[in-house]
């Protein structure tokens, strides 16, 4: 049995270009792991099953579309081997709330089987794979903090000082990242900007935002939070505003919608302010739950195997 931890995401800057032909958008996609995170485990088994526990795991598809099951499917195909695993998630990221909860699974899938059926793939590879599973799906591996270009898949790590406390608001219901994405170019449209690439220049991330994250300023991250596709997650769902504005008025730093949303994201300066700003979020009625958390912290790894040898947990 192999037990692997993997984290959530925020992305403290999404810069989204125009459509491409194949119907995704270049971004400039600073995503940053935080402690918040899913736990998969795989045991021998026959064929693939999945099981899911966790107070969204009603929400979360057990059938071959499954980002896990689908993940387990992949590398058993680029090992020519046939996919035998009983997987479970035991799922605390938000389904559908702009965290990457769905990509965190592939990815830890990914490296749950890598192990169970002693393959040693090279990282590089996983990462392969990994893109061909969805955008997010390369950054759960590596983890930490790192700038996404292309759809997101095409990573560079970045040098970060410190760790940084958050609090995310978990929203009722989901929003879809398609429909968000369709949103952003429909508000593009409407003011007369134009929305594919012929019309937009690629995104690049933001020298302040990296000097903020290098240097381990909170307040200088929180001045740079961007997201581009936040003012379509608002006219999707504009309740949202109100949750942003709680929290500001909690005492955070600074605030965002992470990625495609609903989830609020909140930038606080320790972890006694995530606490009250938590807190002070579940009482004012915008939101139906919300965690403080921290990070940067890995990607996917391997917490417990066969014999119960532990790893880290962060
Ligand atoms: C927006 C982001 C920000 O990190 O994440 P979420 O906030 O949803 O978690 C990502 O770009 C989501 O990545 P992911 O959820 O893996 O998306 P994919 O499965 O690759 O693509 C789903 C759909 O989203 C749109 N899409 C995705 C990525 C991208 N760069 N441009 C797009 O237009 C496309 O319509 C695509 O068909
Ligand atoms: N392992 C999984 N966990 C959650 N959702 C999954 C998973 N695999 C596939 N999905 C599908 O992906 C959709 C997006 O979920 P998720 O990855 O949690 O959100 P987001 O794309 O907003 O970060 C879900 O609505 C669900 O249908």
């Amino acid at each position: 049995m192999i037990t692997v931890r993997v984290p959530a995401k925020v992305n403290v800057q999404l810069g989204v270009g125009g459509l491409r032909s194949d119907g995704f958008h270049d971004l400039a996609n600073v995503f940053f792991a935080v402690a918040l995170g899913d736990e998969v485990t795989a045991r021998q088994g026959v064929g693939v099953t999945l099981t899911c526990t966790g107070p969204d795991a009603s929400l979360v598809p057990l059938d071959d579309t499954n980002l896990a099951a689908r993940a387990a499917r992949l590398l058993a195909a680029h090992h020519g081997i046939e996919p035998n695993v009983e997987l479970h998630i035991a799922k605390a990221i938000p389904v559908a709330g702009g965290m990457a909860g769905g990509s965190a699974d592939g990815a830890a899938a990914l490296v749950a089987c890598d192990a169970l059926w002693n393959r040693a793939t090279p990282l590089p590879e996983l990462l392969t794979l990994a893109a061909e599973l969805g955008s997010d799906v390369p950054f759960a591996l590596l983890g930490g903090v790192a700038l996404g270009r292309g759809r997101g898949e095409l990573l560079e790590p970045l040098p970060v000082s410190g760790g940084f406390h958050w609090v995310f608001a978990v929203a009722d219901g989901g929003l879809s990242t398609p429909a968000v994405f369709r949103e952003c170019d429909r508000l593009r449209e409407a003011a007369g900007t134009g929305s594919t690439e012929a019309d937009l220049p690629t995104p690049d991330a933001d020298p302040a935002l990296l000097a903020a994250l290098a240097d381990g300023d909170p307040v200088a991250l929180a001045a740079a939070l961007a997201n581009d596709l936040q003012a379509a997650a608002l006219s999707l769902r504009p309740a949202l505003a109100d949750c942003l504005a709680a929290g500001l008025a909690a005492g955070a730093l600074g605030a965002l919608v992470s990625g495609s949303g609903p989830t609020c994201a909140f930038l606080v300066k320790d972890a006694a302010a995530a606490q009250a700003v938590a807190e002070a979020l579940t009482a004012s009625g915008t939101c139906r739950t919300a965690h403080a958390t921290y990070g940067p912290v890995r990607g996917a790894h391997v917490i417990t195997s066969a014999d119960g040898e532990s790893g880290r947990a962060d």
